[in-house]
């Protein structure tokens, strides 16, 4: 069994001597602290031994729903926001070819997004895109009441019955949401949708590993027990009782946050696999949310290399030192193409012919790790054997993990997520919804001066 690794050496000479030992003892006392539920927020750490408690049964329950859904639509669109569809975008593009959607054989749905936006072009062009497709419907929401989300899924069942008949709807329509609160819930029973739960103590920004993520996932066409047995045994080497020294999650939040103390306080996510993208916007959300409160956390930041290193290099190489990198680093790709000889040699590149593409982009990140270094950008590597589901699951647990015990680290409740309601409750007050009417004066007489 292999994992994934961690390398910090690039951040010793940045740090004072002994900064990261400093913070090993609180580090595993926050591990601890997950495990004996007497951290903040422990009222929402049901994600720690998730992974584990997934049974056989439940991973061929969402394979049967997810088969109903691939023999009955070509389409299959996810409405979600925030942790309701990130996760489920990281791993399908991090698993997937590239240019399916442009390729797709219909072997595998197609697989959409909404409901995480409230643009009327993007809504308008994908329902007008659904015309011609037989589309089905996974909506997915914990509160049940999020209003893009919501707005989307009203748009698109009322096409799905339009278009497919309400039968065929109620086949193709999925509920994840609350076990009993909220419209998404509502609707779902009344309409005798198939639905699947959200287990209360666990928050959206965690709940990959739950059906939010593995029922888009598996009807993708993913192995989504293997992704479940990455992180199972991520689970086990990152528990309670793993020393430090052998602790990946328990190091990297050490590291981040002795480079936070010492005046790092941005953390920029870098890959050199256009896949991993959305992998880089879910690790967002995850450290965003967790951390940024009480006016502390780490800002996290995120870039595709080598692509961005001709857009956001020159400020890596040079800007305010006030950044560190983590970069995922994989160690082997899943394709062998060869650089080619070309006699006339224009581009004058021959001396690359016959090595594989892989290795110049290796060559590309060690490069840039050395100049970054040298620029007086700390650098964490996490490594990555390869890009399948097996270790996509170790990574996704890893960063969970980490995450759960950083925040601790910077003092917060990392399961919680207050900001959020202040664009929400703006937004109620200038459409006028019921019950905000107060908020709609107040923000009405603040507007007109
Ligand atoms: O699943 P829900 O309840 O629709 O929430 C979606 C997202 O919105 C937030 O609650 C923030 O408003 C996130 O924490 C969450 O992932």
């Amino acid at each position: 069994m292999e994992f994934i690794k961690l390398d910090m050496s690039a951040t010793v000479p940045f740090l004072s001597a002994g900064a990261v030992e400093k913070l090993e003892e609180k580090a595993l006392a926050a591990r601890m602290a997950l495990e004996d539920g007497t951290c903040k927020g422990n009222d929402f750490i049901g994600w720690l031994h998730l992974p584990t408690s997934i049974s056989a049964e439940f991973i061929a329950e969402i394979n049967e729903t997810a088969k109903v859904l691939r023999e009955n639509c070509d389409t299959i669109v996810v409405a979600g926001i925030g942790g309701s569809y990130l996760g489920a975008r990281a791993v399908i593009e991090a698993l997937g070819n590239s240019f399916a959607w442009l390729a797709n054989k219909g072997e595998n749905p197609n697989i959409l997004f909404a409901g995480n936006n409230i643009s009327e072009d993007y809504l308008a062009e994908m329902t007008t895109y659904l015309k011609g497709q037989k589309f089905g419907v996974i909506n997915i929401s914990k509160s049940g009441t999020t209003t893009e989300t919501a707005l989307a899924f009203r748009l698109l069942k009322k096409q799905c019955e339009e278009q497919r008949g309400k039968d065929m709807a109620r086949k193709v329509i999925v509920a994840i949401t609350d076990a009993k609160r909220g419209a998404a819930r509502t609707t779902a029973d009344k309409e005798g949708y198939k639905s699947f739960v959200i287990p209360d103590n666990v928050g959206g920004r965690f709940s990959v590993l739950t059906p939010v993520g593995l029922l888009p996932i598996a009807c993708a066409g993913f192995d989504i027990a293997e992704l479940v047995r990455g992180a199972q045994d991520m689970e086990k080497v990152t528990a309670h009782d793993v020393p430090f020294a052998e602790n990946i999650a328990a190091q990297y939040a050490a590291v981040r946050n002795a480079l936070y103390q010492s005046g790092k306080k941005i953390e920029i996510l870098a890959n050199y696999q256009p896949k991993l993208h959305s992998m880089n916007e879910w690790w967002k959300q995850l450290y965003g949310e967790s951390e940024g409160k009480g006016g502390k956390g780490i800002f996290p930041a995120a870039v595709d290399l080598t692509t961005d290193l001709h857009s956001m290099g020159q400020w890596i190489q040079d800007g305010e030192r006030t950044i560190f990198e983590t970069v995922i680093s994989v160690e082997n790709a899943e394709h062998e193409l060869l650089f080619p000889h070309d006699e006339e040699n224009l581009d004058g590149l021959n001396f690359l012919e016959g090595k594989r593409v892989d290795e110049v982009n290796k060559m590309a990140e060690l490069g840039t790790r050395l100049a970054h270094i040298d620029g007086g950008v700390p650098n964490i590597r996490i490594i990555m054997p390869r890009l399948n589901a097996y270790y996509v699951g170790q990574l996704i647990y890893f960063f969970e993990v980490g995450c759960g015990i950083s925040g601790q680290l910077i003092d917060v409740n990392p399961f919680d997520q207050p900001g959020v309601e202040d664009y929400k409750r703006n937004m109620f007050a200038l459409l006028e919804k019921p019950g905000y009417e107060e908020e709609t004066k107040a923000i009405k007489a603040r507007l007109n001066g």
